[in-house]
């Protein structure tokens, strides 16, 4: 087995097996992965000295006493323990990134909302100062909740690294290719794929090809999981082959650097004196993952109604309510409609959880006009929703071949929680002022005869 040097100087484990080069398959897996041979002691996690003079190290990703198949954690052995870093944490300031609980004066948060795509800048825009908090939910300090960003990046992180102590991140690109560069490995990133990073997990963001744009939840909470899939089987929805986790890949650099750390809402950076991607050789089941969304499979109707949208979930993270996530990510994409003698759309509804989604390409559904790629729309906690006039008019008089829905990816974050608006969504980002407007033409059909109308 031989290593491969990348082109950013890390050197990377040869990939072992699958078709994906530098990429292990798998969601939840128990894997191992070496970048030099032999850096991976075999059949214990701790000898007295490891190969390479390498130091061993454990990230866990539960409590110790989790119950075993929810239990996560990775030995990883590295050219230094993370600990050794010039220790002093000195606070930063990163004004668009906000975490819950945030509820600002002079925001109203109770509506229907929608927004343009936040337009690209010509700043030099890092992962961190480019990141900008839409919406957030729930409360940091008892882990549960989340938060949804929108990142805008023109600049690589350099000598500069950042983990969140806060959340795992789940990213959505919706333009430009980043690179991910973590403690276990390199993870390449482009619309249409996602990614998740775990909690803890250091790592740098490089631009591949920019500008980069794209969507971020933020959970506070209990990890995302698949899920189950009860009558449905054991095939379909996501596919837990289709995960991918990096090859171990590590760097031996003695840059002065700065490590930024998300902690409880505030941001703190040391210095140090190396690079900390310097995990040689890991064995674990906490890791990062990607996922390419062009290989969920939708299960739908097939003869009538309109399911309820948690048939498209990818992802869920649960809270303490069984049934009741703390975060659902849930995926529109292209598929066929079929259903007789239906409302084919969206129906019209109130919903206890509240939703805000994303579009990263085409058109939806339920939204022909105004929901644009790149763009938002937040319908929160118990607030009423539903296709606009064009999307009801167009739906209701339809001839009801098979059709397909062609060219669309639109994704939705569905948190139990109210989702608050930062004074960012409420009065920079491009809030479309007329979005209500879209439901005011619908017109009074029912005039006290009965039939079809
Ligand atoms: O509001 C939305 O557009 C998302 C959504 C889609 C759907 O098919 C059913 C319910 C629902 O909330
Ligand atoms: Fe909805």
């Amino acid at each position: 087995m031989t290593s491969q040097e990348l082109p950013n100087g890390m050197v990377r484990a040869a990939a072992n097996g699958g078709t994906t080069e530098g990429y292990m398959p798998g969601f939840g897996n128990d894997f191992e992965t070496e970048a030099l041979p032999g850096a991976l002691p075999q059949g214990m996690n701790s000898p007295q000295k490891c190969n390479y003079g390498l130091y061993g190290e454990q990230l866990s990703g539960t409590a110790f006493t989790a119950p075993s198949h929810q239990n996560e954690r990775t030995w990883c052995y590295r050219i230094r323990p993370s600990v050794k870093h010039s220790g002093r944490y000195a606070r930063i300031d990163l004004p668009y990134w906000k975490t819950a609980p945030h509820v600002p004066e002079g925001v109203t948060s109770l509506g229907q909302y929608r927004w343009d795509p936040v337009p690209h800048s010509d700043e030099p825009l890092t992962w961190l100062t480019g990141m900008r908090t839409m919406t957030t939910a729930g409360d940091v300090n008892t882990q549960v909740g989340m938060a949804s960003h929108i990142y805008l990046v023109t600049r690589s992180m350099e000598d500069a690294y950042f983990y969140s102590a806060d959340s795992e991140m789940l990213i959505v690109p919706q333009e430009g290719r980043l690179r991910f560069s973590t403690e276990l490995g390199v993870i390449d990133l482009a619309p249409q794929e996602i990614a998740i990073l775990p909690r803890g997990l250091v790592y740098r963001v490089e631009v591949l090809e920019g500008p980069c744009r794209g969507f971020v939840c933020e959970n506070y909470g209990q990890k995302f999981d698949l899920p189950g899939r009860g009558p449905i089987g054991a095939n379909c929805m996501a596919n837990r082959r289709d995960f991918k986790t990096p090859v171990a890949a590590f760097e031996d650099r003695e840059t002065p650097s700065t490590l930024t750390i998300k902690w409880c809402g505030q941001f703190h950076t040391c210095e140090i004196g190396h690079s900390p991607l310097d995990v040689v050789a890991w064995h674990g089941n906490y890791a990062p993952v990607k996922y390419d969304l062009s290989t969920y499979c939708p299960v739908g109707a097939v003869l009538f109604d309109h399911p309820d949208p948690s048939i498209f979930t990818v992802l869920t993270a649960p809270s303490g309510v069984e049934g009741t996530a703390n975060i659902d990510f849930v995926l529109f994409r292209e598929r066929w409609a079929v259903a007789e003698d239906t409302f084919r759309p969206p129906w019209y509804h109130k919903n206890v959880m509240s939703e805000l989604m994303g579009n990263i390409y085409g058109q939806y559904d339920a939204k022909p006009q105004g929901f644009v790629p790149g763009g938002m729309s937040l319908h929160n906690m118990m607030l009423p929703h539903g296709p606009d006039r064009e999307a009801f008019e167009g739906a209701s008089n339809a001839e009801l071949a098979p059709a397909k829905l062609d060219n669309t990816m639109s994704f939705m974050f569905e948190t139990r929680f109210p989702q608050h608006l930062t004074e960012f969504a409420g009065k920079e980002a491009p809030l479309q002022d007329d979005y209500v407007d879209c439901w005011d033409g619908i017109e009074k059909k029912f005039d006290g005869t009965p039939g079809v109308k």
